[in-house]
């Protein structure tokens, strides 16, 4: 028999808990959740409303300490993260590009070879001819593409999307949703993304992690048997149907 060996994980939570405090003590938000995350794997967070999906998202980027249990990364040291929100939060004196080029820009990095490395990116991305729009004219949509930019400038080892699409119209959020899975597969990042959409979770994802009601344990750790590449015509099929009365009756 042969064993294949896979790499050590990108990312190792065990055990994790968060309290927060509450009126008369505190309460979980998230309870005792063990899983891990492959290197370039692609894995949506789904859950109902207040499962701690965004507090999961803040624990792994490094803005709040576990309460309990810990969190470990391949090398040992936290990993470099793209972090992308529900709202683009653009600076809106600065043009689509001068939003992109920021990150490096506040590394020291010289800004004629900052805005050459946002180039590449504004062409994966459908940013073409928006470059020197500012964001009060930009659609949602191209608000959020400029967000993903800014995210992915810095080249993460993990990139964390927390509902990225949520305030977009369900159009649009296709179109985006198809974007999204070009780029992971051009440049094959770690990602973690959190969505309300399980058509959306099943198209982009390896695996779908699923939490409970408060407080958010794991109530599905679920490996997505399609194959790739994957297509919207997906969406479509009766397999996709099945898949998805799956998710929902894990989410209850
Ligand atoms: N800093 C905080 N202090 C106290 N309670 C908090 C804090 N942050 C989040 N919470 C609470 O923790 C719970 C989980 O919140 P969280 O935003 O992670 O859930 P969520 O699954 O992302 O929800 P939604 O789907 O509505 O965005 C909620 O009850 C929320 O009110």
């Amino acid at each position: 028999m042969t064993h294949q060996q896979l790499p050590p994980p990108a990312l190792e939570v065990r055990n994790l808990s968060i309290l927060f405090p509450a009126e008369g003590g505190t309460f979980h938000a998230l309870r005792d959740l063990t899983f891990s995350v492959q290197p370039q794997e692609f894995v949506c967070i789904l859950g109902p409303s207040g499962s701690g999906k965004s507090t999961l998202l803040r624990v792994l980027a490094g803005l709040l300490p576990p309460s309990a249990g810990e969190i470990r990364y391949a090398d040992g040291k936290p990993p470099r993260i793209g972090y992308v929100f529900q709202q683009a939060n653009l600076m809106p004196w600065r043009t689509a590009i001068e939003n992109i080029t920021l990150p490096l820009e506040l590394q020291g990095i010289p800004r004629a070879q900052a805005r050459q490395q946002a180039q590449e990116l504004i062409e994966l991305i459908g940013l073409k001819g928006f470059e020197e729009v500012f964001p009060r004219d930009l659609s949602g949509g191209m608000a959020q593409r400029v967000a993903i930019a800014r995210a992915l400038i810095q080249d993460p080892d993990l990139l964390l999307l927390d509902e990225p699409f949520g305030s977009l119209d369900a159009l649009t959020r296709e179109r985006m949703g198809s974007e999204l899975l070009h780029l992971w597969q051009v440049r094959r990042k770690t990602v973690l993304m959190v969505t309300h959409s399980i058509s959306e979770a099943l198209l982009l994802s390896d695996r779908v992690l699923v939490l409970t009601p408060r407080p958010g344990r794991l109530a599905l750790d679920f490996r997505v048997p399609l194959p790739r590449p994957r297509s919207d015509e997906m969406r479509y099929t009766a397999a996709f149907g099945k898949l998805s009365r799956r998710l929902k009756a894990a989410i209850g």
